[in-house]
């Protein structure tokens, strides 16, 4: 699904009030929207309904909703959060609300707030920047207290900034967000995205040419969205057909992220694995990885003939889980970077390894994704992790930009930057993947497609959805508390069958 920033929806605006729809005809029908969300959820008639206003036209839509929900037969309480309407069109929303709905001031608005049945959050949409006024904190800490009241935000959740999905402050925790013309950033990135509960996108007069003709850079991400790039297997294909991938991970103690990516990868299609390993690992991964061949090096030794002619025939290589940061490894990292023809994918203590030197990020000529999670990312990019909060989304994409890797910043709603400014941003997985370990079957999977001959940022962000997926269903089947993430490997063939079913 396409994610539209807030000067792109207000272009679009300006298009549809060039074709001659009006601005009032938007927010009329953004407020019917909203009305209509909670009027498909219940039977309003005498439902106490407290709608909290701001002064722009976040509160102008909350207006309408007042006015709609009324006719209905709710009990409409109008809460002004920030005084009178300031904008135009926000004033004449409020003047049409009429008479029978009862309008009082955020500071006497505890009681309402307690009692609703349906508490609408239309304070501040996509024009809301920085962080919300600490006056309104114990409202909209009350409005969360109000467990039995089905709460819905307007466009965007209040406290939340819409390009970037920041949450400084405090911010309205919904069930449902109705958010108009096309999911905004703050819908689906972290933090925010979390505040927003479920979000719904409805239209409400731009003309679907304009919405069409719009460039756009970012879209979200769901299973259903990359199965057309997994082609059917060659009823003729062999080994050699599904790829070789070359893995260098794993040390003395830390085997088993090495173990996890190995099956990862090899339940994600690919032809051939070969996994680089000092000896004294290969008693213990021989029998934990039987289908895999393995290149065995002497960790004192610089990187020698078998590991430089396993990085040349292999049609990408995966580089860091679990291999340590001792100086061999580094030699490791730089003998990839410097001699590896197919993609690169680089993980874990790659990363900590190239957290001091991110410049040689450069030196491959082949493509390279990283996947860093976020205290990675900022040994990389020297930044701090309240800036990287404040702005995952560009974070990821000046740091995919600078150093011309595609970059997977992970976490909830994981961020898939490509140099090119093309970004996903995926929906799939739950907190039951918070877990050591996860991120190995990640790199697995990633390594896997890579080697398959997929396109790098495709098989990124493909990667990441199908992480995701298998931990839904793992969710599902054995609980977030439950679930490991060698669980996760187990659930890939289910997450391919409902690829190839497609
Ligand atoms: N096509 C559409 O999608 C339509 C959307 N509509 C709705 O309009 C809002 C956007 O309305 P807008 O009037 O631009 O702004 P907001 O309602 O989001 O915000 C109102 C003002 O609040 C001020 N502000 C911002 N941040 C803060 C803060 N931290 N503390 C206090 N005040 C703040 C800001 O004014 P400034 O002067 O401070 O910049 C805002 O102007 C959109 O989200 C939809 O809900 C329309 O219905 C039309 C169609
Ligand atoms: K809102």
């Amino acid at each position: 699904m396409r994610v539209l920033t807030a000067a792109e929806i207000r272009g679009l605006e300006s298009c549809a009030v060039e074709s001659g729809v009006s601005m009032e005809t938007l927010m009329e029908n953004a407020g019917a929207e909203v009305a209509a969300a909670v009027t498909e959820k219940m039977d309003v008639t005498g439902k106490k309904t407290v709608i909290l206003c701001g002064k722009g036209n976040n509160g102008g839509d909350g207006f309408v909703a007042a006015r709609l929900l009324a006719a209905e037969g709710a009990k409409v309480t109008v809460v002004l959060m920030q005084g009178a309407p300031a904008s135009d069109l926000a004033k004449q929303a409020y003047d049409k609300m009429g008479r029978g709905i009862e309008i009082i001031m955020y500071r006497t608005a505890g009681g309402a707030v307690d009692a609703a049945d349906v508490i609408i959050d239309a304070v501040f949409g996509f024009s809301f920047h920085g962080r919300l006024p600490s006056v309104m904190e114990p409202l909209l800490a009350r409005a969360a207290e109000n467990k039995k009241a089905f709460h819905i935000s307007v466009d965007i959740p209040s406290g939340a900034v819409c390009d970037t999905g920041a949450v400084e402050g405090a911010c309205f925790k919904a069930d449902l967000t109705v958010t108009f013309t096309a999911m905004k950033p703050a819908g689906v990135v972290y933090p925010a995205a979390g505040f927003g509960g479920m979000t719904v996108v409805r239209q409400v007069g731009i003309k679907e040419e304009h919405l069409e003709m719009l460039p756009c850079d970012t879209e979200s991400v769901l299973l259903g969205n990359i199965c057309p790039l997994f082609p059917k297997r060659d009823p003729e294909g062999h080994k050699g057909t599904y790829g070789r991938l070359l893995m260098i991970c794993g040390s003395v103690g830390m085997a088993g992220a090495c173990i996890m990516a190995a099956r990862a990868a090899l339940r994600s299609g690919v032809g051939l694995l070969n996994i680089a390993i000092p000896h004294a690992l290969y008693p213990i991964l021989a029998p934990a990885v039987p289908e895999a061949i393995f290149t065995l090096y002497d960790p004192t030794e610089a990187p020698g003939e078998a590991v430089l002619d396993a990085i040349d025939k292999a049609s990408a290589c995966l580089v860091g889980c679990g291999l340590g940061t001792a100086p061999y490894a580094a030699k490791l990292v730089d003998a990839v970077l410097e001699n590896a023809h197919g993609t690169v994918v680089l993980d874990a203590d790659a990363l900590n390894i190239l957290a001091k030197t991110p410049e040689k990020l450069l030196v491959p000529q082949a493509p390279v994704i990283i996947t860093p999670h976020p205290g990675e990312m900022c040994r990389l990019n020297g930044r701090t992790m309240a800036e990287l909060r404040a702005d995952r989304l560009q974070t990821a994409r000046v740091f995919a930009q600078t150093y011309r890797v595609i970059t997977v910043l992970k976490g909830a709603g994981t961020i898939i930057a490509a140099p090119s400014g093309e970004t996903r941003v995926n929906t799939t997985g739950n907190p039951g993947m918070a877990k050591g370990g996860s991120g190995d079957v990640l790199a697995g999977i990633t390594g896997a497609l890579c080697a398959q001959n997929m396109q790098p940022f495709e098989a990124a962000y493909s990667a990441v959805c199908i992480h995701g997926a298998a931990g839904d269903l793992c969710a599902e089947a054995l609980s977030q508390h439950g679930m490991l993430p060698t669980d996760l490997i187990e659930k890939l063939p289910q997450v391919f069958l409902q690829i190839e079913g497609k």
